[in-house]
Formats: C-alpha cells, sequence, structure tokens
C-alpha cells in the first residue's frame, strides 16, 4: 500500500486558503466553468486545512469556516457532478505523521456523515429507509442505537488471543500511526482482556482526557509558564503525540470504545460477534473493555432527536467532551447491506450540537496583569447569547494574537465559548475601524514599562505592582501553598488598598485590630485569619516554594525540589548544575529557579518572611544519597479519608511515592476509605493489587517512620 500524498495549496495564491468568505453566491446562479474554478480552489483548500488540522494540529482557521468550505465543496461536486476520486470530499482527512511508525489498519475507520439540524437527522432516516427497503429489508424492523459522540481522538486497539499488541490513530483511514507504547500506558485499556474473546479482536474507541484532569493539567503549564491546550481533544491529541510514553503516562488518559473492527475466530466458536450494535456493547463489558453508559436503543428516529436534546442537556456536567451524538443503525446485517462510502459509513450519522459561536462587537479592549506580570488583552463586547450564556468579555491571550487577528474597538468579530474554556476571539467578521489595537508601552495598573518576550508582554513592576502584589499573595494562600483560608481576592484588594499589605512579609505583621477596624470584618473574622497566618510559620518546606510563586515550579517540583535539598539554604545556594540533578528540572526550569532566587526582591521578600519567624520546617533524611522512604511506590485513593485526598497524596508524594487517579497493573497500592469507588476495587482485584483501609495505611507509613494523618 502506498501513502496517498497530499499537494499543498500555496496559500498566496488560493483565496480560500488565507481568507474564506464568510458567504457564498447560491451555487444555481454560477456556470459551470465558475463552478469548476471554485470547486478546484476548494478542493486545494480543503486539504491544506485537513493537513493543518490533522497532521500538525494547528488549524489556520476555525471548525465554522472549515465546515463551511466544506458544505459549499461538497454543494458543488453534488450540483455540478464534479466529485473526483482525489477530493477531500471521499476521503478521510488525516495522513499519518512522520515521527511515528506507519500501520495499516485491519478495517477501513471512516468518519461520520453529519449535521446540526434535525431537518437533516429525518433526511438520514429517510436514505436509510429507501436503502434498507432496495435490499430487501422491513423497515418496520429498523431500531436506532444513540450514543454520545466524545470529542476525542479516534483510536484503533488490536488483542490477539486476549492479550493487546497494538494501537494506532486514524491517520488517513487506511493507515495510522503506532501509538502502541503511548496508548498501554493508559489505564483504562485492558493489557488482557476477561472472559471469552475471539482470536483477533480489533475494537475503535475514543480518547480523551477528562475534563478535571485537563484543568488540571493546563493549570499546571499556565504555572510553568507554557499556553494552556485550548480544548481537552488538543490536550489528548498532543499527549498522544508524544515519543515517549512516560510523559504520557504522567497525563492523565481515559478512553471509550464503540465500535469492532474486525471479530476473527478460527477455532473459538463460542466468541460469536454479537448481531447487533448494542449487543457488542455487552460484549464490550465481558471483556473489560471501557464504554459509555449512556447508550439508548430507540424506536424511531424522533426518538432519537430526542436523545440529542436530553443528551445536550447533561453536556456540561459530564466529566469528558462531547460535540453531538451518534445515531447508528442497530442491526449489524442491515448495516452490511447499506455499506460505506469511501469516506463514511451510510448507516451513522452524527446529530452535533450547535455551534458555541455567535457575532457580536468589541467595544473596548483592556489588559490583565497577572502573578507573574503576564499581560492578557480582554475583548469588552456588547453582551451576546452563546448557547445559553450571556457573554460580555473574550480573552484575546496577548499583543501577537491581537495583531494576528488585526483586531480593534468598534470591530464585530465571532466569539467562541465551550463549557471549559474561556471565550475567545477566533476571527473578525467586519472591519470598522482602523488598523489592529496599539497595545500600551507601559502597565496600566503601575505605569512601570512593558517588556515583550516573543508573542508575549510583562508588566516589569514587579511586586511593586499592585496587581502582581495581589496575585502573589492570593498565590501563597492557596490551597496547594500555604492554605491560608479567608484570604481570597476581594480581601487581599482590601488589605492593599488599606497600605496594610505592601509586601508579601507585611500579612506577618497584620494584627486582629489592624483588621477589625476594615469594612465587612468582624472580630471573629480578623482573628480567625490571624490564627490562619499564624499556622503557616513552619510550613512544610514544598508548600512554602509552591507558595512563592517561582515561575516554572508547581506543586510537584515543589515536592521534588524539597526532597532533594532538604532545606531552603542549600535551595538557595545551588546553582543551575546542582538543581538539574533533580528529577524534572530541566536546563529552563533550573535557570528559572536561579533567576527567581538572585531577584533582589524576592530575596528580600523571603528574609522578610524569615524575619517574621516564617521558617520552612528542612525535609528530614533527604539529600541526594539516601533515597526517600516510600521511592519507587505508587498509590491511588478511593473514597473518602480522614484528610482530603489531595492532602494523602501529596504526604505520599513527599516522600518519594506516585499518586496516580487510577489502578493499573503497576499500583502497588489501593487505600480505600469510606464508600471505596467500586471500579477501582474492581481494578485492585483484576491486577492482584492489595487494598488497604486507613487503618493499614496508616500503620504502613509508620513502618516507614511517617506521621499519619500529616501534621
Ligand atoms: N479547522 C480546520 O481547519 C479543520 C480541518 C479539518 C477538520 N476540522 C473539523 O473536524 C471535524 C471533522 O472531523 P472528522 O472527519 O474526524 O469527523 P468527526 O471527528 O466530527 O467525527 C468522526 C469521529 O467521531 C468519533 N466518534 C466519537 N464518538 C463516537 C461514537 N459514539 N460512535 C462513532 N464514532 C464516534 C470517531 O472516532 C470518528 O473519528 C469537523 O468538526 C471539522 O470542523 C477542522
Ligand atoms: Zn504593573
Amino acid at each position: 500500500m502506498t501513502r496517498s500524498s497530499t499537494s499543498h495549496a500555496d496559500p498566496a495564491e488560493n483565496p480560500y486558503v488565507e481568507e474564506p468568505p464568510t458567504d457564498f453566491d447560491p451555487v444555481a446562479e454560477l456556470s459551470r466553468e465558475a463552478a469548476e474554478r471554485q470547486a478546484t480552489l476548494l478542493r486545494a483548500a480543503v486539504r491544506e486545512h485537513d493537513h493543518r488540522y490533522y497532521v500538525e494540529a494547528d488549524p489556520l482557521i476555525d471548525d465554522a469556516v472549515y465546515d463551511r468550505l466544506y458544505a459549499r465543496l461538497e454543494a458543488l461536486e453534488r450540483e455540478f457532478d464534479l466529485a473526483t476520486d482525489d477530493s477531500p470530499t471521499r476521503r478521510v482527512g488525516g495522513e499519518p505523521l512522520d515521527e511515528l511508525e506507519t500501520v495499516e489498519h485491519v478495517a477501513p475507520m471512516r468518519s461520520i456523515d453529519n449535521g446540526k439540524t434535525a431537518e437533516a437527522v429525518r433526511e438520514f432516516d429517510e436514505r436509510v429507509r429507501s436503502g434498507l427497503e432496495t435490499a430487501g429489508f422491513d423497515p418496520d424492523d429498523l431500531r436506532y442505537v444513540c450514543e454520545p459522540k466524545f470529542d476525542g481522538l479516534s483510536i484503533e486497539v488490536v488483542y490477539e488471543n486476549g492479550r493487546y499488541v497494538l494501537a494506532a490513530t486514524r491517520g488517513d483511514g487506511i493507515e495510522g500511526d503506532d501509538v502502541t507504547e503511548q496508548v498501554r500506558t493508559i489505564p483504562s485499556i485492558p493489557g488482557r482482556l476477561r472472559g471469552d474473546p475471539p482470536e483477533t479482536l480489533a475494537v475503535r474507541g475514543e480518547i480523551y482526557m477528562p475534563r478535571d484532569a485537563f484543568e488540571a493539567h493546563n493549570e499546571e503549564r499556565r504555572e510553568r509558564g507554557e499556553d494552556p491546550f485550548a480544548n481537552p481533544r488538543n490536550a489528548a491529541a498532543g499527549t498522544l503525540r508524544q515519543l515517549d510514553p512516560a510523559v504520557v503516562a504522567d497525563r492523565p488518559l481515559d478512553a471509550f470504545f464503540f465500535d469492532v473492527l474486525a471479530w476473527e475466530e478460527v477455532q473459538n466458536a463460542s466468541a460469536t460477534r454479537p448481531t447487533t450494535n448494542r449487543g457488542q456493547f455487552d460484549a464490550f463489558d465481558a471483556f473489560g473493555l471501557p464504554r459509555t453508559d449512556r447508550i439508548e436503543l430507540v424506536e424511531d428516529i424522533e426518538a432519537a432527536i430526542a436523545y440529542r436534546d436530553r443528551t445536550g442537556e447533561d453536556r456540561e456536567t459530564l466529566n469528558y467532551a462531547i460535540d453531538g451524538v451518534v445515531i447508528k443503525v442497530n442491526d449489524r446485517v442491515a448495516c452490511e447491506a447499506l455499506g460505506s462510502t469511501s469516506r463514511a459509513p451510510r448507516w451513522a450519522f452524527a446529530y452535533k450540537f450547535p455551534p458555541r459561536t455567535a457575532t457580536t462587537t468589541v467595544r473596548g479592549i483592556t489588559v490583565q496583569v497577572g502573578r507573574t506580570g503576564r499581560l492578557t488583552p480582554v475583548a469588552e463586547l456588547e453582551p451576546v447569547d452563546v448557547g445559553g450564556v450571556t457573554v460580555s468579555r473574550a480573552t484575546l491571550h496577548n499583543p501577537a494574537e491581537i495583531e494576528g487577528l488585526g483586531v480593534n474597538v468598534g470591530d464585530r468579530v465571532r466569539i467562541y465559548r465551550a463549557g471549559d474554556v474561556i471565550p475567545y476571539v477566533p476571527e473578525v467578521v467586519e472591519k470598522r475601524s482602523e488598523g489592529s489595537y496599539e497595545f500600551p508601552e507601559t502597565c496600566p495598573v503601575c505605569g512601570a514599562p512593558i517588556e515583550r518576550d516573543g508573542p508575549l508582554a510583562f508588566c516589569s513592576g514587579g511586586l511593586g505592582c499592585p496587581e502582581q502584589l495581589e496575585r502573589a499573595v492570593e498565590h501563597w494562600a492557596r490551597r496547594d501553598a500555604l492554605d491560608v483560608e479567608g484570604l481570597g481576592p476581594e480581601r487581599v484588594e482590601q488589605l492593599r488598598e488599606a497600605g496594610l499589605v505592601e509586601s508579601l512579609p507585611d500579612l506577618y505583621d497584620l494584627t486582629a485590630a489592624d483588621l477589625a477596624s476594615l469594612e465587612g470584618w468582624g472580630e471573629t473574622s480578623a482573628e480567625n485569619l490571624i490564627d490562619a497566618l499564624d499556622a503557616t510559620r513552619n510550613p512544610p518546606l514544598d508548600r512554602f516554594l509552591a507558595g512563592l510563586g517561582i515561575p516554572d515550579v508547581g506543586a510537584t517540583t515543589a515536592r521534588a525540589l524539597a526532597t532533594h535539598f532538604g532545606d531552603l539554604d542549600a535551595l538557595l545556594d545551588a546553582d543551575e548544575a546542582a538543581l538539574r540533578e533533580v528529577d524534572d528540572v530541566g536546563p529552563e526550569v533550573a535557570a528559572s529557579i536561579r533567576t527567581f532566587f538572585d531577584g533582589e526582591e524576592n530575596r528580600a521578600a523571603i528574609a522578610g518572611l524569615r524575619e517574621r519567624g516564617v521558617d520552612p520546617e528542612p525535609v528530614e533524611g533527604a539529600g541526594e544519597d539516601a533515597s526517600p522512604p516510600l521511592d519507587g511506590l505508587t498509590f491511588v485513593f478511593t473514597g473518602s479519608l480522614s484528610v482530603a485526598r489531595n492532602d494523602a497524596q501529596a504526604t505520599v508524594e513527599r516522600h518519594g511515592a506516585n499518586a496516580t487517579s487510577s489502578v493499573s497493573g503497576n499500583t502497588d497500592y489501593l487505600i480505600a476509605g469510606e464508600n471505596p469507588g467500586r471500579s477501582k476495587r474492581e481494578d485492585a482485584d483484576t491486577n492482584d493489587v492489595p487494598v488497604l483501609d486507613e487503618a493499614a495505611f496508616a500503620d504502613l507509613l509508620a513502618d516507614h517512620g511517617i506521621d499519619w494523618p500529616p501534621a
């Protein structure tokens, strides 16, 4: 099999690549010649966008714009009978990456036809009915099975004699990338099937990053100064492209399976393939393959439409991203009779949710200052409804983005909002102003000069900038840092405005009397905050470090630094070479730590804290030779313990162990509190992982000289 080559359009010569129109003339008004010319350009443009989207994972245009180009091309090909075999409307849009090995799929991995209206779904139903009638089926026997359409990464997984042997991405539908080692690290994908599987089983599913994990992961990226992923789909795709399986193992991915690509048995007659799509899910259950429990078998297309509406209502509450539902003919013999085009099966249809985008006017552009001084421009908008939510602000990310969009006050823009993503502006739809917004040269809050670093801009005012100071104090008080209750953003702002807090150490000069004199404070709340601050005077070293907000140092790196150096002075004196000896710390992070500790302001803050008796506890037994007591062990926690799960995880990590969120063959202990999760217990059984209750866990820690519950 040869790899299909993709010719790329030269963006400069093709208007549909660089600046796709927002509207097209009606197809009926075109001459045949004009239609041919347009179709040729559109084909080249769609190919180019496919490449940017599937291969480079860096699309030039928004999905809605792409969908418009694609629909136009389909319409021209249909009306003027122009389809060519190599048209992108005839094939799946991806192609394998160069860095990974290429593998051929056991059966083509096709796309799915889709639409956003009930009308389009009814037309699909009519096509199915007439197709079945032609093939001699009784359309009255027709049943549909409905499932959520997961917005992740399509994957093929192959089992031979029940053993996991291969995983591949969709690629161009015929060949994909070999990601066997990467996918092997996903805990919910079994290494061995249970029950009575056929000799060869190839299944299709979707890999996704759970929403909570996505948010946590993005938070870490932001802390390291990296750009967050725009959505969970990109996060999952970016992760699976990692060539190093250890990186993949570190990021929480999960999977749902929904289709069988091949089911072959030579001798094992008991393992017959189910005759319905619904029945295949029961087989998945028996084999231990994860699948959604939101499957519904319905009597007719109207019930399928209702299913989509109900699913849409639950959309924001699910821990995974979905972009619609998939409606499939249930009976597999009927599916085979209907068959497939080269691009998509005729027996399935994706009924997508309405786009979460709208058009509105930019009323103003403001600039926000973050903890590290990073400046984020924000578009202040004419309020507009987007999928049921009123949006009046959208992020413009950074000055380079503004230049790229060419946006200015007064322009009409499209905004995009998904449940878990801050609304943003993918395009200007109508230019009504001159040029693009001119980014200020000084910080709008403190007036210090702005410094540019590539696409980003920073306020150079440091903790002298009121906004940076407030963010730094809030950061210090965060749960995973010093955990000071009662010190939220509003109170921090109040303390700064009252002149009580002008630096981090000032927090520890506060008195209950100072606070009680402020508006909205009583004696009790004042004393509570003073007590909460007092309780942080001897924090564990890692929390102290996390609280300082060193760029690139999140909670995990802070723990690694604390365990390695043991006390603050050793760390303050460490040069970059010494810092790089710590796990997780590469040259960039080492340089960033050094720069932070060399900064005069930061030195002064640390000295000021120590003068006020805020001094971190040294870590006992730390040092390069002594390996930490729980080194190499992996724990999973389930159910409720006497302390928060985060704290339990932090405790074992502080002593050298890993804490992960799902049980696999690599887990050493499952710690089960009250009301433990059933699936984790089952996974522990399957993988022979010992399950400890909290008392037994405390004993285990005591054997290693670790106190439980943690102080
Ligand atoms: N912005 C751009 O330049 C650009 C370029 C190309 C494509 N796109 C976007 O990509 C999308 C089209 O991509 P596509 O062809 O991969 O289609 P798709 O991703 O919309 O749908 C097909 C996929 O759905 C998945 N799926 C999820 N749940 C499923 C279930 N329960 N049953 C069956 N399949 C299920 C399958 O893995 C399959 O690969 C469009 O939204 C388009 O806008 C954008
Ligand atoms: Zn400033």
